[in-house]
């Protein structure tokens, strides 16, 4: 299995040198030079089997000779391990038709957990092999970061800093990113939004002096590794609903457009997936392009729902990179002409889009008013992410179950949950002195070259 350049010009890598280099040397993202396919036996026969079975049997097509199934077993053990929930994403039913996969019983309460303990997991053992260290740079907009930290820390071959954008994430997640101890934890709070601190991590891999010299390793979803983790509850929840022989649904609370990618993934090995619907806040540019088909940047509008604001929408341009029929060169332009601004995106691949996802937003008022209705009707307390998707599910469905991804833990979310239905989420017991804790946070400015001797400075030798 090769990896190539959603731009074209960069050499065709193996999944762990994929992995461990992140983004490109031509500025692309790695995506798999074929998708394997899963027959409708093969899905069946994962009826039955443990998340951790079928996330093996998933995932094993995709690491060529990386690791020994025996190896790849024991990796995946460890990743998912620590989760709270046996069933580790448990589907929840809401109505008829409609049910929640909670994705929120890993150890920082979001979605990310489910590739973030795995990719630690698979650099520990790729490193440990190379004797190598990394230097890991993350951007983010509330949750990777935390599942980044919680993943690396403490590790002796890995320094980990994460930039994030100053006053734009939840308090919750703030802290999560600020206390812990460990020294190779570096917390920056950059100024500026989501979309600065993407732009600079960029900039950085596309520096390759810093880049060889830092050794810098990416765990943003640009990294494929987190994508292909990420397809794993796609296939456990369809199959639960009757997949292979039955179809379903899904709506993703989209931002960065990982995890909706990872349906789409899902759907290309065989998986039979009717809708794939893209819910968006008021920052809503995945739903205008659809819509309109032009990507148009717009200001960035801080949210109830922190982590989904953001403009440059980092993995559309694996999308947009089939939709074009692969062609590394459209996609080159197309990024350009988004330092501008944005693109307009040519008929037949807009079309291939729209064949392929549906899309909605959700306000404010109308995130915060699904909050309220599911409390009272269901019982069932959403964070805004999930309660954005919730919102825009309940537009799409139809004769076949509707999978809503639910990506964060309410009490993640504390202010906004309690402003929109009275109750205030608590944390799990795991949690619970997050609060009491000393923060430890370097407060940066969105200059690439401050933050680069930063990291060289901070980062252990
Ligand atoms: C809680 C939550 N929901 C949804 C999203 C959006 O996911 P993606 O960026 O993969 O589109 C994020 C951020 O990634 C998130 O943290
Ligand atoms: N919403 C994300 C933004 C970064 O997304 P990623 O999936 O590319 O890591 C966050 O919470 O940080």
């Amino acid at each position: 299995m090769h990896y190539i350049s959603t731009r074209g010009q960069a050499p065709e890598l193996s999944f762990e040198d994929a992995m461990m280099t992140g983004l490109a040397r031509d500025g692309g993202l790695f995506v798999p030079a074929e998708i394997p396919v899963m027959s409708p036996d093969d899905i069946a026969a994962l009826a039955g089997k443990s998340y951790e079975e079928i996330a093996f049997a998933v995932m094993r097509p995709f690491i060529g000779d990386a690791f020994t199934d025996d190896e790849f077993k024991a990796i995946i053990a460890r990743a998912y391990a620590g989760f709270r929930h046996s069933a580790r994403a448990p589907l929840v039913q809401l109505d008829q038709n409609h049910f929640l996969l909670e994705l929120f019983h890993g150890p920082t309460l979001a979605f990310k957990d489910f590739a973030m303990q795995l990719i630690g997991q698979l650099f520990q053992a790729s490193l440990s092999r190379s004797g190598k260290r990394v230097t890991i740079v993350g951007a983010t907009s509330g949750d990777t970061g935390s599942a980044a930290i919680e993943a690396f820390k403490g590790l002796s071959n890995v320094d980990v800093f994460i930039l994030f954008p100053h006053g734009r994430v939840s308090e919750i997640q703030r802290r999560q990113m600020t206390t812990p101890t460990e020294s190779n934890v570096h917390a920056l709070a950059m100024d500026g939004d989501f979309d600065d601190c993407q732009a600079r991590l960029k900039d950085m891999f596309n520096d390759f002096d810093f880049r060889e010299g830092v050794k810098l390793a990416g765990v943003n979803s640009i990294n494929w590794a987190r994508v292909l983790a990420q397809v794993v509850y796609y296939f456990s929840s369809a199959v639960a609903l009757g997949a292979p022989y039955r179809e379903v649904s899904f709506t993703v609370p989209t931002g960065n457009f990982g995890d909706i990618f990872a349906g789409y993934i899902a759907k290309k090995m065989g998986l039979p997936i009717r809708e794939l619907v893209i819910a968006t806040n008021q920052n809503d540019i995945l739903h205008r392009t659809l819509v309109t088909g032009a990507y148009t940047k717009a200001e960035t509008i801080p949210s109830s729902s922190p982590s989904m604001d953001i403009q440059v929408s980092s993995n559309f341009e694996r999308a947009l990179f089939d939709m074009y029929g692969r062609d590394g060169n459209a996609v080159a332009q197309l990024m350009e002409e988004l330092k501008s601004g944005g693109f307009k995106i040519s008929q037949g691949p807009l079309e291939g889009l729209r064949e392929t996802f549906t899309s909605g937003r959700a306000s404010e008022e109308e995130c915060a008013a699904t909050i309220k209705e599911m409390a009272a009707t269901t019982g069932h307390v959403l964070c805004p992410h999930t309660a954005v998707a919730v919102k825009v599910a309940k537009e799409h469905l139809g004769s076949v179950p509707m999978i809503t991804l639910s990506t964060a833990h309410p009490a993640k979310f504390p202010a906004a949950v309690e402003a929109a239905c009275g109750v205030h989420p608590t944390l799990p017991a795991h949690m619970a002195d997050l609060g009491n804790k000393p923060e430890r946070v370097t407060r940066v400015p969105n200059d690439l070259a401050a933050l680069m001797a930063l990291v060289h400075e901070r980062r252990a030798l």
